[in-house]
């Protein structure tokens, strides 16, 4: 099997050109192939398909072998994928994508005749408990069209998330302490499998540095801590202008590079952010 190894902002996945590929337990194949020991070594799989609504369809596992909706950094480093393989060609100015949570779209920035960026069109943000999905008392949700601040108490901890669905769930905290300071190792997973997230929830951790940067971490879902998520970084953009932290564009700076997001409050959400080939 022919793969390439990429990653956005360090949060790197296996890609996979499947469209000619017989149907396989891509699951099983993802925990294989993630495994940085005994695999290839990444934060995941991402699948290379066919679409009837779009240019290509993305699928992409976890390092558990489960099924996310959606990849903000992987979707970049798909389109440099595509473009570079002459699978979409190189005069498009933009590529369409299929994914589970709709059709995204992806402008590619160039460094000479290489992708080394993209901007991304990430559809807008849902709020609804049932869209994250996360069960809460009904007097608290009842008639709320977002969810502020909702204590939970993992371990030792009170945290105070606030739910951004961006196709998959997202919890986002922010705290006064620096992010690195954070036991993320300890209450990620408590938080991820805290028995209010039906389908589990993707973390984000984040320190406001300014009104227009944030400093984050964060723990995803079936992969545990990675250098960066573009969902996540969104998810944060959009909590945190909800909150008057931030306004319409904020850097949201990982441990593995900074992701410009754009959201105007009501309309979709852009992403923006390096696509880069691991060697
Ligand atoms: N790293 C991704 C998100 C991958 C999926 C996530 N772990 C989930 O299960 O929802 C990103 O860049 O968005």
């Amino acid at each position: 099997m022919e793969f390439t190894k990429m990653h956005g902002a360090g949060n790197d996945y296996v890609y996979v050109d499947a469209r000619a590929m017989p149907e396989h337990d891509w699951g099983q194949l993802s925990q294989a192939i993630s495994d940085r020991h005994f695999g290839v070594g990444s934060d995941g799989l991402i699948l290379v398909m066919d679409s009837d609504v779009a240019d290509l369809k993305m699928r992409m596992f976890n390092v558990d072998g489960s099924e996310g909706e959606m990849c903000g950094n992987g979707i970049r480093c798909f389109a440099k994928y595509a473009i570079e393989r002459g699978i979409v060609p190189r005069s498009v100015g933009e590529v369409t994508i299929d994914t589970m949570a709709g059709v995204r779209t992806v402008v590619p920035r160039y460094d000479g005749s290489e992708i080394n960026a993209a901007r991304v069109s990430m559809g807008k943000p849902r709020f609804a408990p049932s869209d994250i999905p996360v069960n809460l008392d009904p007097a608290i949700s009842l008639n709320r069209q977002t969810i502020i601040n909702y204590a939970i108490h993992p371990g030792d901890f009170r945290l105070f998330l606030t739910f951004v669905s961006m196709g998959n769930p997202h919890a986002v905290t922010f705290i006064d302490q620096p992010v690195e300071e954070f036991p993320l190792h300890n209450i990620g997973p408590l938080v991820e499998r805290h028995p209010i997230f039906p389908k589990r929830v993707n973390f984000e951790v984040v320190n406001i540095r300014d009104d227009g940067n944030l400093d984050a971490r964060v723990w995803e879902r079936g992969s545990g801590e990675t250098m960066a998520c573009g969902t996540g970084a969104c998810a944060i953009g959009v909590a945190s202008r909800l909150l008057g932290h931030t306004g319409d564009r904020v850097a949201v700076h990982l441990p593995g590079g900074t992701l410009t997001i754009d959201w105007d409050g009501t309309d979709e959400v852009y992403l923006e952010g390096p696509a880069g080939r691991g060697f």
